[in-house]
C-alpha cells in the first residue's frame, strides 16, 4: 500500500497528446534483439514506472528516448515531434527541458556540491558562478539539504545525501521531463522511502513527466501513477502503479511479488 503522504494521487489523468510517445522501437546489439517493438505512450504531467528483469532492455528505452541510442526502426515523439529525425539544434534544446538522475548518482567528486547542482545552468552560461551558489542553496532546500552543504565535496555526503544532490541537479533546470535511473537503489528502506516522497514532490512542483527504472516494487508503488512492464523487447502490460502485484496480469504480478513460479520462470526454464 503506497504511503498516503507520498502517493501521487492528485496528478491528472491521461489526455490529449502523450508527453513521450514510442512506436515499433527496436534495437539489437548484434545478434540480440533488445527491443523488439516498444510501443509506449507516457501522458503529460504523468509519473510512469518501467518494470523488468535484469537485461530486459529498460536503459536502453530509457537512453533511446534521451538519444544516447539510435534505434534500428520506430517512432518516438515528445509533445508530437519525432525525435529521432530532429536537428543537432531542436536535439539541445530538448536536451535542455531534460532532467536526469543517475543510478550512481554520478556526481562529479573534483567539484563541490553546488556546481554540481547547477553544472548544466554553468555549461550552458545561463548563470552567473555568484547566481549558481544562491540557485544551489534554493535547490537544496527543496530536497531537504541545507544550503551549507554546497560547499562540500560529494565524497564527503553519505548515500542518502549523494541521492538528494543528485534530485537537486536533476531539478536545478526545472526540466519538464525527469528520468530517474534506479532511484533508491543502495538505500535503506527508510531513507528510500524519503527519496521516493522527495522525487514525487519535486515533480509535482515542476508540473513534470517523470520516468523511473526501478526494481524496489515498494518505491514503484510510491513513485509511479502508471507502470508498464518490458518483457522479451516488448511492453507486455501498462496500468496503475498502485495495483503492481495484485494487477490480474499473471506475469507483471509474478515480477511484483518476486514469486519463483509463474509464466516468467517457466519460460527462464525453457
Ligand atoms: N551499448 C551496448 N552495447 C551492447 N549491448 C548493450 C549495450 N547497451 C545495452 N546492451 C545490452 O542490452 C541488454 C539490455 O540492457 P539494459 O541495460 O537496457 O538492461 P536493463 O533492463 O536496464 O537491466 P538492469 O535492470 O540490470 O539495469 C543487455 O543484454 C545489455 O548487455
Amino acid at each position: 500500500m503506497a504511503d498516503p503522504a507520498t502517493r501521487p494521487a492528485d496528478r491528472p489523468a491521461a489526455s490529449g497528446v502523450p508527453k513521450i510517445r514510442m512506436r515499433g522501437v527496436r534495437k539489437a546489439f548484434g545478434a540480440k534483439q533488445v527491443l523488439d517493438g516498444v510501443d509506449l505512450d507516457i501522458a503529460a504531467g504523468r509519473s510512469m514506472v518501467i518494470l523488468g528483469g535484469s537485461g530486459s532492455g529498460k536503459s536502453v528505452t530509457i537512453k533511446c528516448i534521451l538519444g544516447l541510442i539510435q534505434p534500428d526502426a520506430g517512432l518516438i515523439e515528445v509533445d508530437g515531434k519525432d525525435v529521432l529525425h530532429m536537428s543537432r539544434a531542436e536535439r539541445e534544446a530538448l536536451g535542455d527541458r531534460i532532467g536526469m538522475l543517475f543510478q550512481n548518482g554520478a556526481l562529479f567528486d573534483s567539484l563541490p556540491v553546488w556546481e554540481n547542482v547547477c553544472f548544466k545552468l554553468l555549461a550552458q552560461n545561463r548563470i552567473t558562478r555568484a547566481q549558481a551558489r544562491d540557485k544551489a542553496a534554493e535547490v537544496l532546500a527543496q530536497v531537504g539539504l541545507d544550503g551549507s552543504v554546497g560547499d562540500l565535496s560529494p565524497a564527503e555526503l553519505s548515500g542518502g545525501m549523494q541521492k538528494r544532490v543528485a534530485l537537486a541537479r536533476a531539478i536545478a533546470a526545472r526540466p519538464d521531463i525527469i528520468f530517474f535511473d534506479e532511484p533508491t537503489t543502495g538505500l535503506d528502506p527508510i531513507m528510500g522511502a524519503v527519496i521516493d516522497g522527495l522525487i514525487v514532490d519535486c515533480v509535482k512542483r515542476l508540473g513534470a513527466t517523470a520516468v523511473s527504472i526501478t526494481h524496489d516494487m515498494a518505491s514503484a508503488r510510491r513513485i509511479g501513477d502508471d507502470a508498464a512492464m518490458l518483457y522479451r523487447g516488448k511492453i507486455v502490460w501498462t496500468g496503475p502503479a498502485g495495483t503492481l502485484g495484485h494487477s490480474g496480469n499473471a506475469m507483471v504480478d509474478q515480477f511484483a511479488n518476486g514469486e519463483r513460479e509463474g509464466p516468467i520462470h517457466m519460460e527462464l526454464r525453457r
